[in-house]
């Protein structure tokens, strides 16, 4: 409930590459622990805009379905927060469980969602595009959604009736005029640390937002995820499920929260 929210609304598995990247001091994702987070009163408000005619295609990737944006203009963009300068949003997905009891990538206090969102953006002040800047420190901002089994979410079933055709690896179809605004949580309080992707080449460029507030959406529209296939058409059928990867060490990095 908002008055528990101190940021109102503004508007504006066990998968082959679950590995340790060598010498990584800031691997994602990790367990984040709110009795050891550190209240920073400099945190500002995120300052998120999308604008809903950038959505491009969905694109079945083999590790999640992505939402792609056209970055070539400057309306979908998120700054603010712990950010230095304006991001903009290249591509939305998610991660998820096999079951209900596993599929997110972050933990607060070790307690596990059925799925997480991730908004990827990267800074388009600093790089000339995306592919640099994923290689860049303060290249990317990634903002985490966490997703919990309640009523079904009325906004992600447009994104739901498109997936059947990107069931296989390697498929497209073209998605438009969708906004991710929708499934950003109405209290703006978050968490932010300093990580990494958390796929490969898991770069270590990645400054995290993670939204405190779940949002919620229908078993139906998870069962939805789950008929999705990590297998290209022709090959050997294979759930896309499971596609999150182990919580790291969180080393010398500590976890700043807004105040709530
Ligand atoms: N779960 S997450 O941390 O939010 C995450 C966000 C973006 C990406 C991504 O863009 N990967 C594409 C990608 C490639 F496909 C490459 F081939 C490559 F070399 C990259 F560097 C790269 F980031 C991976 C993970
Ligand atoms: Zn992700």
């Amino acid at each position: 409930n908002l008055l528990a929210c101190s940021q109102t609304a503004k508007p504006a598995n066990q998968q082959s590459w679950q590995t340790q990247i060598q010498g990584g001091s800031r691997q994602s994702p990790i367990d984040i622990r709110s009795s050891e987070s550190v209240h920073d009163p400099q945190l500002t408000p995120l300052s998120i805009s999308y604008d809903p005619s950038d959505c491009l295609q969905i694109w079945n990737n083999g590790y999640s379905f992505l939402v792609e944006f056209d970055d070539s203009k400057d309306n979908s963009v998120v700054s603010g927060g712990p950010l230095e300068n304006h991001y903009k949003l290249k591509q939305f997905h998610f991660h998820w469980g096999a079951e209900n009891n596993r599929g997110s990538e972050h933990t607060i206090n070790s307690l596990v969602y059925p799925a997480e969102l991730h908004l990827v953006h990267w800074n388009a002040e600093k790089f000339r595009t995306f592919d640099e800047a994923i290689f860049s420190e303060n290249g990317l901002a990634v903002i985490g959604v966490f997703l919990k089994l309640g009523r079904k979410h009325d906004g992600l079933q447009k994104l739901v009736n498109a997936l059947p055709a990107v069931k296989y690896k390697d498929s497209t179809v073209e998605f438009s005029n969708f906004n991710p605004s929708c499934m950003i949580p109405s209290c703006l309080d978050y968490w932010t640390y300093p990580g990494s992707l958390t796929t490969p080449p898991q770069t270590e460029s990645v400054t995290w937002v993670i939204m405190k507030k779940p949002i919620e959406f229908g078993d139906d529209q998870l069962s939805a995820f789950r008929s999705l296939l990590f297998t290209p058409f022709g090959e050997k059928l294979e759930n896309m499920v499971d596609n999150f990867r182990q919580q790291q060490p969180l080393m010398n990095r500590v976890v700043r929260a807004t105040i709530l």
